[in-house]
């Protein structure tokens, strides 16, 4: 269990790799690709789960839902949005 993600983990992950941009990254694909792109990808991984939370088992039920939070990571990111700008919110 020690390299568990969590959501702070990832995003300073992603974070990383949108200065580093190393090759072959998704992440860096899709901040290159802008926010319509990555709002679109939100939008489609929210049915995703939404879909897999009501027909599903918790299993896809969960890997959908976690994608969904990736893309919201990346769509923060692409928005120069930090954690703390977000979880003032909360
Ligand atoms: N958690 C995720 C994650 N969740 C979803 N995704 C991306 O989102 C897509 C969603 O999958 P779907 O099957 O729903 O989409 P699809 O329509 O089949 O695939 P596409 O044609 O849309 O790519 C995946 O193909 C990945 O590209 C993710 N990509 C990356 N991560 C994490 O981000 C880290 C950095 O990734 P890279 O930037 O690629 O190195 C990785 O180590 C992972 O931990």
């Amino acid at each position: 269990m020690a390299d568990v993600k969590t959501f702070d983990t990832l995003f300073a992950e992603l974070s990383t790799k949108a200065l580093e941009r190393p090759d072959g990254s998704g992440t860096v694909a899709e901040l290159d690709a802008g926010v319509h792109f990555i709002g679109k990808k939100v939008v489609e991984e929210a049915s995703e789960a939404w879909m897999a939370a009501e027909h599903e088992g918790d299993e896809r039920a969960a890997e959908e839902i976690s994608q969904l939070l990736y893309h919201v990571q990346v769509l923060m990111i692409a928005r120069g949005l930090t954690l703390e700008d977000v979880y003032r919110h909360l």
